[in-house]
């Protein structure tokens, strides 16, 4: 709606049919947000086939106490997204009808896709009806402000964005960066690099065209672009980076190839192994991305399949000091090993391993160039094959220095495509490393055909072919080649990532020996409140509750005296400190997240007294238990989302973990690891004294119970 006249303190709103702009109560009704000085709108998804909705425009004052002004004329009706008949002015008449305020109305409908659809609307439908018990809502929509938006202080704001831009600071060198592409040190040591590839070294040896940290390059591609560039060249401390322009990702040092630019400029594509987006060279690729209706091809969901490999691969790694692993791709060229592999680094570094990708493509250019054909991937070329298993193994080498170096897991990306390969590879870990394969299968012949319309547009071993048509053709030869020879995984510990490359569906299969290893849950021992049926509060044990305690460390001393680690959680609150003191020669860890509910208003009080003294509380509570929230206190669900990082640290736990807490947070976690429905968590039977153990096997969980006493 839009009125250049409207003063601040009349807020338009909708109000109508569905309870989402309030059932026709205008004390419900939705504000409409300010766009402009004059223009308010309000945007919300409806399923393309909602029941008419009936609604109407209001003004409402700010102060609650004057009455809203319902705009004159019949009520509008909306469907499919559409309002239906013309789309009339709005009018409201003030004063008495001595003033007419008049809106222009615009309606405007996107069909946003299926998922956003399902998403948005499910959520809103499913979970987060506004609560309908005593306390805050769970969530309120679009509320009026109700204090401090000074007048018109939307409408000051610059349209112009670029006006609010400000320089992004510079973060400190990244020696991840490098990672990627540094200039592999067997390939240096080994003088096998190209001579007519000029390199940019990591600073550990230079070779004649340029010396390290010369702050030019003087470079011969192609003979015509022989220029001087203001480059300083990134030594293996990063300490210095890359500063040129025209470079395109400039981010680290590696093999400079010419890349075509539409405008027929040469500048320098850099080799880090991994795609790196390009301008397309040719129109045919356009037309073959609209052809594929890639054309608006929205960033395609991250491979979720890489998140659950590394969990998998971050619970075999055992305690991060000792283990070192080796996560070694397998698949068919364009099924998103790489992508897969750049992924995993950076989960597996955020989970604080020392984590490093080594991509053999990247070896192989270096050794033999990016150019080479198809036939250099035939299965009965021997030379080709004795090449690609050499620079296989020079990357295996250089991975297991770095891990004798410290690093703990190595991503080992290449095809990997014959047992005989795998089983080289499996031969020189002996000793050094554990070995889990990572399979990526990918039978979408769609996200195949993505794929390599990708793989030809940015890999390094296209950027120097102008035509794609002829890419295409090459890449299609040697896929047929791999294709020939290729044997699924089935040695070893292995991941299979099918069909997960879109983040919906496909699966993920596990055969790994990961030791299931058991979680211990246990409420503390009897507490004076529990005898006294009081709630919340911080009391100390009773005898029993003592007793308790002291059984629970001979029980927890038993059964894992064959562990060689575990860790005791208790909460803040002491009667669960107080359960754990006599347990010895395990670390103990306080989590706030693992206090009991938060009462608020009730805390200390019995059941009794709260439906003595508070009717309509103790009322709420037992309609919906899961949604109540305690005056100044928690819900259920407040308390489900504050355990998700715990949730999170057990899932990651690879030693046993003895878990002691509450009867509301421990009907929380129970409920997690046993798949019980929401609905059901704050009645889960969570009795004192007695111990769930939750073994979290791969094939999935088990449960067992000991009641140590009554
Ligand atoms: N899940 C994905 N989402 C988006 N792009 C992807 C995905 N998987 C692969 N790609 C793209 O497809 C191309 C081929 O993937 P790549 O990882 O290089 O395959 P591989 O290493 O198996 O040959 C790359 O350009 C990559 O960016
Ligand atoms: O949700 P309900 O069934 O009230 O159970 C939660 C209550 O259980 C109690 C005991 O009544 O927990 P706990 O003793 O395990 O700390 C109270 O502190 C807590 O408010």
């Amino acid at each position: 709606m839009e009125n250049a006249r409207i003063s601040g303190d009349l807020v338009p709103h909708v109000f109508g049919s569905e309870p989402i702009i309030g059932s026709w109560d205008p004390a419900r009704a939705l504000a409409m947000e300010r766009e402009l000085a004059s223009m308010w709108q309000l945007s919300f998804v409806v399923p393309p086939d909602h029941e008419t909705l009936d609604f109407k425009f209001l003004l409402k004052p700010k102060d609650a106490a004057t009455p809203c002004i319902i705009e004159e004329g019949p009520t509008r009706l909306l469907t499919g997204g559409m309002l239906e008949g013309d789309v009339r002015v709005a009018l409201f008449k003030l004063n008495g009808d001595d003033e007419v305020l008049e809106f222009r109305v615009f309606n405007k409908a996107d069909i946003v896709s299926p998922l956003e659809l399902a998403a948005s609307w499910r959520v809103y439908k499913e979970n987060f009806q506004p609560s309908r018990v005593r306390g805050i809502p769970d969530i309120s929509i679009n509320v009026a402000p109700t204090h401090g938006t000074e007048e018109g202080s939307a409408a000051t704001l610059e349209l112009d964005l670029e006006h609010y831009v400000v320089p992004t600071p510079t973060a400190p060198p990244n020696e991840y960066a490098a990672n990627l592409a540094a200039t592999p040190a067997s390939l240096i040591q080994t003088g096998a690099l190209r001579t007519n590839d000029t390199l940019l070294n990591d600073g550990i040896q230079s070779p004649s065209s340029v010396s390290a940290g010369s702050s030019s390059l003087s470079a011969d591609f192609d003979g015509h672009s022989n220029h001087k560039k203001n480059i300083e060249t990134w030594a293996t401390d990063s300490s210095k980076k890359i500063q040129t322009s025209g470079l395109i990702e400039s981010k680290s040092v590696g093999t400079f190839t010419p890349l075509q630019k539409p405008d027929g400029q040469k500048s320098m594509f850099i080799d880090r192994g991994v795609g790196s987006p390009k301008l397309p060279k040719s129109t045919s690729a356009c037309s073959l991305a609209s052809g594929l209706g890639f054309g608006s091809a929205k960033t395609m969901p991250e491979a979720a399949g890489a998140v659950a490999a590394a969990a998998v691969a971050d619970r075999l790694q055992g305690s991060k000091e000792d283990g070192k692993l080796a996560i070694v791709l397998v698949g068919l060229p364009a099924r998103g090993k790489t992508f897969t592999a750049v992924k995993l680094t950076r989960y597996l570094r955020w989970l604080g391993h020392e984590t490093r990708h080594f991509n053999v493509g990247k070896y192989r250019r270096l050794k033999h160039g990016a150019n080479l054909s198809a036939d250099f991937f035939r299965d009965d070329n021997p030379e080709g094959i004795e090449a690609r298993n050499e620079v296989a193994a020079l990357a295996m080498e250089d991975m297991i220095d770095w891990m004798h170096g410290g690093g703990q897991v190595g991503i080992f990306d290449a095809t990997n495509s014959t047992r005989k390969r795998r089983c080289m590879l499996m031969k020189m870990a002996e000793g050094n490393c554990k070995i889990i394969f990572l399979e990526t299968i990918c039978n979408d012949p769609s996200i195949i055909e993505r794929n390599i319309r990708l793989k030809i547009q940015q890999s390094p071993d296209y950027a120097d072919q102008p035509d794609y048509e002829a890419g295409l053709q090459d890449f299609m030869e040697r896929l047929m080649n791999y294709e020939k020879v290729y044997e699924p995984v089935g040695e070893g510990s292995y991941i299979k990532m099918i069909d997960m490359v879109k983040g919906q569906g496909g699966q993920l299969q596990v055969n790994s020996h990961l030791t299931p290893r058991p979680i211990l849950l246990t409420r503390h021992g009897e507490s004076l409140h529990n005898v006294r049926g009081r709630v919340g509060g911080d009391t100390v044990l009773s005898e029993a509750g003592e007793l308790y305690a002291k059984k629970l460390a001979n029980f927890i001393e038993k059964r894992l005296k064959s562990e060689k680690t575990a860790t005791i959680w208790t909460s803040t609150l002491q009667r669960t400190i107080l359960t754990a003191s006599p347990i010895l020669g395990f670390p103990k860890i306080q989590w706030r997240a693992l206090d009991e509910i938060n009462s608020g208003v009730c805390d200390g009080m019995t059941y009794e007294e709260i439906k003595k003294t508070m009717p309509e509380e103790f009322e709420s509570r037992s309609k919906d238990k899961l949604r109540y929230r305690y005056p100044r206190g928690e819900s259920y669900l407040d308390v489900i989302q504050r355990l998700e990082p715990v949730i999170i640290e057990l899932e990651r736990q690879r030693a046993p973990v003895v878990v002691i807490s509450h009867q509301a947070v421990l009907r929380a976690l129970y409920a997690y690891f046993a798949d019980r429905p929401l609905r059901e968590v704050p009645d889960i039977e969570m009795p004192l004294h007695t111990i769930i153990e939750i073994q979290m096997g791969v094939t999935g969980v088990e449960e067992k119970r000991y009641k140590l006493m009554d």
